[in-house]
């Protein structure tokens, strides 16, 4: 039997029920209480999503053990041993070890709490918040059917769906949660594989082979394309396939992987990964990285009039509604940008367009992103094939961090800035940062797209003596002089 609420306690506020508790809607959810709607939340598995509990959160967690066993390398360079005169790290007569039962567990733990924490910022803002399963029934009636079979429908005034993506899986490649594995699974390993293929070479592959690779697994990179990165700044993935290599990475390019089993017992267990040409990879474990597939299907959308793209993922638009008036969508169920800042922007957006607030609409051209290789690649504004696909004029200029005298004390190798600006105007339109912490490094970049700043207005900005961002000083000085050519 299906129970109904009428969810408004003040009769005059608009209710909105959020369905999915990741950025895109927890965000959300936030905006919508201070602009004084009554909020319901469902969700079927932790607040805070995907993103907390298996994607963001414990995956840059993870590279941070990885990040210190990359820096401890170097420590003998830079005149560390360990006090009896050894040196630690790669190549050392006493390499570092990683427990990675410890680092699960504090990978998980970090995940947990700070899904509890926003559970407990939602409720203490007034979001009610609902364990379980939402089906959208229509702009105005979303039925929750809770673990213990009963069913509530829920009366409202308007829907976000932001119900997130889940890993994809080949038919022949299913994950055991043992050998075969989805990002999702690797938080249960106690023990580090003694060598794992990783299937996939895109951003999420190229995040944890690396993350594996300097935590001292063998790896192998199964990529169908040419290069790693194959969506990336070429001269980025450059770099990352160059270190990936020089770590003794396996990289094998144009391969599909097309079967995935687990033979063998005991001791002899082991993982064989078939590819398209009948090559056969073994390893201890596989990772499956081929991407993600939204979490639409069977919640009533399309019974509802929602149209979904070919892929599966709610068509919207800048200001997040689908095709159904009152029912928006946010996050990776749109396909927009998978991104957690994204997700939670189109979220916001959403609750502004139906609560009457003021509204910008999406800009995708500022988008900031990174990619938590060692080094990191982080990027926005418009990218090179971008540029190049519209016929935008545009200059580049890019300078190698090698050059740089933070860099050199700090021991770095590898790295550059790079800048893509209008040829007459001077107007930024996009960057590109490579290097240990890029992430941190790419705001100044990220101000200027945002606020179409010129080369000029960057290159006169002062930078610290000596420090990494003294190269984003002095890639925009070399666009001024490119521009006086
Ligand atoms: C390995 C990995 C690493 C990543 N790292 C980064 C990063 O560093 N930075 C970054 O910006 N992005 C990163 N991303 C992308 C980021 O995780 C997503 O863009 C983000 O999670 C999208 O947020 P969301 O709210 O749309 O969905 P999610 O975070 O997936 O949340 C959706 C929620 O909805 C719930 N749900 C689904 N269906 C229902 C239903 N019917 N009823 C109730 N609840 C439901 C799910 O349980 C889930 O909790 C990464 C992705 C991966 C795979
Ligand atoms: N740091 C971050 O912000 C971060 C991290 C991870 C993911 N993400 C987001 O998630 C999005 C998706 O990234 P992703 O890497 O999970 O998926 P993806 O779809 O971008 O990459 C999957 C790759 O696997 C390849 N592939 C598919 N089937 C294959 C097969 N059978 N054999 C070999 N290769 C195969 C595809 O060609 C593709 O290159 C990214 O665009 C990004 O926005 C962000």
């Amino acid at each position: 039997m299906v129970t109904v609420e009428t969810q408004s306690r003040d009769l005059q506020a608009t209710t909105i029920v959020i369905v999915g508790g990741g950025p895109g809607g927890y965000e959300a959810a936030l905006v919508a209480r201070r602009l004084g709607a009554e909020v319901v939340v469902v969700e079927r598995r932790g607040l805070g999503g995907a993103a907390v509990l298996t994607d963001v959160v414990p995956s840059k967690t993870l590279i941070a053990t990885a990040d210190w066993m990359t820096i401890a390398e170097r420590a003998s360079e830079l005149g560390i041993t360990l006090s009896n005169g050894e040196f630690p790290g790669q190549g050392g007569t006493a390499p570092l070890a990683v427990d990675l039962g410890v680092v699960n567990a504090r990978v998980r733990g970090l995940a947990q709490a700070q899904s509890q924490d926003i559970r407990t910022r939602l409720e203490r803002e007034g979001v009610r918040v609902i364990d379980g399963t939402g089906r959208v029934e229509s702009s105005s009636r979303v039925v929750v059917a809770g673990a213990d079979g009963s069913e509530t429908a829920i009366d409202c005034d308007a829907v976000l769906v932001a119900t997130g993506a889940t890993p994809r899986e080949l038919d022949a490649a299913k994950p055991d949660g043992r050998r075969i594995l989805t990002w999702t699974q690797l938080y249960d390993l106690d023990v580090l594989p003694e060598k794992l293929i990783v299937v996939g070479s895109g951003v999420t592959g190229a995040e944890f082979a690396g993350a594996y690779n300097a935590l001292g697994v063998p790896v192998v990179l199964v990529s169908s394309r040419d290069h790693v990165l194959p969506n990336e700044d070429a001269d980025a993935a450059a770099v990352i396939e160059e270190v990936f290599r020089d770590r003794g990475m396996e990289l094998v390019p144009r391969s599909r992987a097309v079967a995935a089993q687990v033979v063998g017992e005991g001791d002899d267990e082991h993982v064989e990964v078939t590819l398209a040409d009948g090559r056969v990879l073994t390893g201890s474990h596989v990772l499956m990285a081929v991407g993600s597939i939204p979490n639409t299907a069977g919640i009533g959308l399309e019974e509802a009039g929602v149209a979904l793209s070919e892929s599966g993922h709610i068509q919207v638009d800048r200001v997040s509604r689908t095709t159904v008036r009152g029912i928006y969508a946010a996050g990776d169920c749109t396909g927009t940008f998978p991104l957690a800042s994204v997700a939670a922007q189109q979220g916001r957006i959403a609750m502004s367009h139906v609560l009457g607030d003021t509204v910008v609409p999406i800009r995708l051209r500022t988008v900031a992103a990174n990619i938590f290789t060692t080094p990191e690649i982080a990027t926005v504004g418009y990218s090179e094939v971008a540029l190049q696909a519209q016929k935008s004029k545009y200059s580049v200029t890019m300078l190698p961090l090698a050059r740089n005298a933070r860099a050199k004390m700090l021991g770095m190798r590898h790295g550059f800035v790079k800048l893509f600006f209008h040829p007459d105007a001077g107007v930024v339109l996009g960057g590109v940062v490579v290097a240990p912490r890029a992430s941190e490094l790419i705001f100044p970049i990220t101000l200027a797209v945002q606020h179409r700043l010129t080369v000029d207005d960057v290159a006169e900005a002062f930078t610290i003596y000596p420090s990494l961002t003294g190269s984003i000083g002095e890639v925009a000085r070399m666009g001024h002089h490119r521009r006086l050519d």
